[in-house]
């Protein structure tokens, strides 16, 4: 298994890419999480706009840097804003992220995230049992959270890559980023970060918004919004490791790490 570790000077280089371009991230995601996507986004550098209906999901998809479509809540209505977003990004060549929320353990949910995968968005991310599930060889985890290690699924998630074309990421105690060639991993961050819903459904619009400023390099965008995660969550757990003060910690962290 050859993996590479995403180093600190890398990430400075892509932070300040996204930083010089303060991507715009049109965000599709579930009812649970929406402020602090928004907030992660904005303390980060990059500007959160939650365009969601079918009528201007398109149009908006065609000015924004970049699209994350979240499954966490999905009704008919909202895929179909999802659709036209893709539709919308795929039409003007931006990348998109999808985030397979609960992958695994509802059918009709699971034929809505695979339509989603059949377009090739530019990164898949999930915790572990989601990507096992997707790529089927798990049944899914505890609803939204993850029952499996992140290191259980690189493998997984290298094939997984290569079969869809897609930049999977796999989160966890190690976050693993690959293309099915080349595998980076990010190491670190703090178990608090899994008791403040968010902190994966958030992380997702971070990478839609790396990928957005630097299209061009997707694999160490995609690394690059790990890192900043990991290393936001190692500041805010010296801060507090109780889950109200972390989130508030992990927003600061953010807006100030560089
Ligand atoms: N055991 C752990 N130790 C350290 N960090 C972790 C651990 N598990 C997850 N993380 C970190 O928590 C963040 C969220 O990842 P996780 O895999 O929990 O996503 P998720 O299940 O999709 O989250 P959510 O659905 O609540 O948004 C990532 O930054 C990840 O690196
Ligand atoms: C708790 C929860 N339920 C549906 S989506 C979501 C947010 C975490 O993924
Ligand atoms: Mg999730």
């Amino acid at each position: 298994m050859t993996m590479e570790v995403f180093d600190r000077a890398e990430f400075a280089r892509c932070r300040r890419a996204m930083r010089g371009v303060r991507p715009l991230v049109q965000c599709l995601t579930n009812d649970v999480v929406q402020e602090i996507t928004a907030n992660v986004l904005l303390a980060a550098g990059a500007s959160p706009a939650m365009v969601v209906s079918p009528e201007e999901s398109g149009d908006f998809a065609r000015i924004a840097h970049a699209v994350l479509v979240n499954i966490g809540t999905p009704t008919p209505e909202r895929i179909e804003g999802m659709r036209r977003a893709v539709e919308g990004a795929e039409a003007v060549g931006h990348p998109w992220v999808l985030d397979p929320v609960a992958a695994g353990i509802l059918p009709w949910r699971d034929g809505v995230i695979r339509s989603f995968v059949e377009r090739r968005p530019t990164v898949i991310r999930g915790n572990a049992s989601e990507i096992l599930a997707l790529a089927g060889t798990g049944q899914g985890g505890c609803g939204v959270d993850s029952t499996d290690a992140s290191d259980a699924a690189v493998e997984t998630a290298k094939r997984f890559a290569t079969e869809t074309g897609s930049i999977i990421v796999v989160t966890g105690e190690r976050d693993f980023v690959t293309d099915g060639t080349r595998t980076l991993v990010v190491e670190g961050g703090h178990p608090t970060a899994t008791l403040v819903v968010g902190t994966g459904c958030s992380l997702s619009a971070l990478v839609a918004a790396y990928v957005g400023a630097m299209p061009e390099e997707p694999l160490h965008a995609a690394a690059a919004s790990c890192f900043a995660a990991k290393r936001a969550a190692e500041a805010a757990a010296r801060i507090s490791v109780r889950p109200g003060t972390f989130h508030t910690a992990y927003i600061d962290a953010l807006f100030e790490e560089d």
